[in-house]
């Protein structure tokens, strides 16, 4: 089965063609990161809202540092990282309110349910905990989970604790999602569903990017930015 949400195709130049530069999103200007040696090289790209962006390359050609830093959990070494024109890195590691992540380890809780892994995304931006614990059911329900909200995370395969963190990075609707390779342990069926709701994010405005090796994600993203060594390619 082909994904069922075809993007209209990413072009070259994708990240960076026919838009206006200064436009609503989040904006890298010439960003160099240095952690013994150069991991990202001058990287300038724009992650405009209301589009989901897919972010490729190689392993370790730096799209997860690229991600650290655009959602300001990395300080970059020169340049900027700019949410319309507010410096995501605030001086402390922890990224903007507006900003939500889908990280690639998953950073869940292991005893912690899987619904309380959730609601925590939004109790810990002030959200009362009955509406959390509401808001949490609703967002694993979107990823065919809902029946696994009562269940510790450790207990759960790969695949469930993934769509427990796509949950917990999309329960926000946060104005900027960042996921890092959120399908990469979902069959394809499932793979389907983060896309659909990837799309779902950047329809209501949000700047959406995603890391990913797999083309079929690609494909079905509005944008394509390809990195190599450190760099842009694409
Ligand atoms: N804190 C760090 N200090 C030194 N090197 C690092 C650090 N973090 C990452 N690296 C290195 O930087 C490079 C880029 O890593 P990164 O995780 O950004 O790549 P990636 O494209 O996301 O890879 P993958 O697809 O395997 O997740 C790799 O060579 C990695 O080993």
């Amino acid at each position: 089965m082909s994904t069922p949400f075809p993007g209209p195709g990413a072009g070259p130049l994708g990240g960076f063609s026919g838009r206006d530069p200064h436009g609503p999103g989040l904006h890298l200007e010439a960003v160099t990161y240095v952690a013994g040696r150069t991991l990202l090289d001058d990287v300038s790209v724009v992650f405009p809202a209301g589009k989901v962006t897919a972010l490729s390359g190689p392993s370790g050609s730096g799209k997860t540092t690229l991600l650290s830093i655009a959602g300001g959990l990395l300080q970059p070494t020169s340049g900027t990282a700019e949410l319309d024109g507010r410096e995501t890195w605030t001086g402390s590691g922890d990224p903007l309110p507006e900003v939500a992540f889908v990280l690639q380890v998953y950073g869940l809780v292991p005893i912690l349910s899987a619904r309380e892994n959730v609601s925590i995304a939004l109790r810990a931006r002030g959200t009362a905990p009955a509406d959390a614990d509401e808001a949490a059911e609703a967002a694993l329900a979107r990823f065919g989970i809902a029946d696994l909200g009562e269940r510790q995370v450790e207990e759960l395969s790969g695949g469930q604790m993934q769509r427990v963190a796509c949950a917990r990075g999309f329960v926000v609707g946060a104005d900027v999602l960042l996921a890092d390779e959120p399908t990469s342990e979902l069959d394809e069926g499932n793979r389907g569903v983060v896309l659909a709701e990837l799309r779902e994010e950047a329809a209501r405005g949000a700047v959406v990017v995603v890391a990913t090796h797999d083309p079929a994600v690609v494909d079905a993203c509005d944008l394509h930015v390809a990195l190599d060594e450190g760099r842009v390619v694409q």
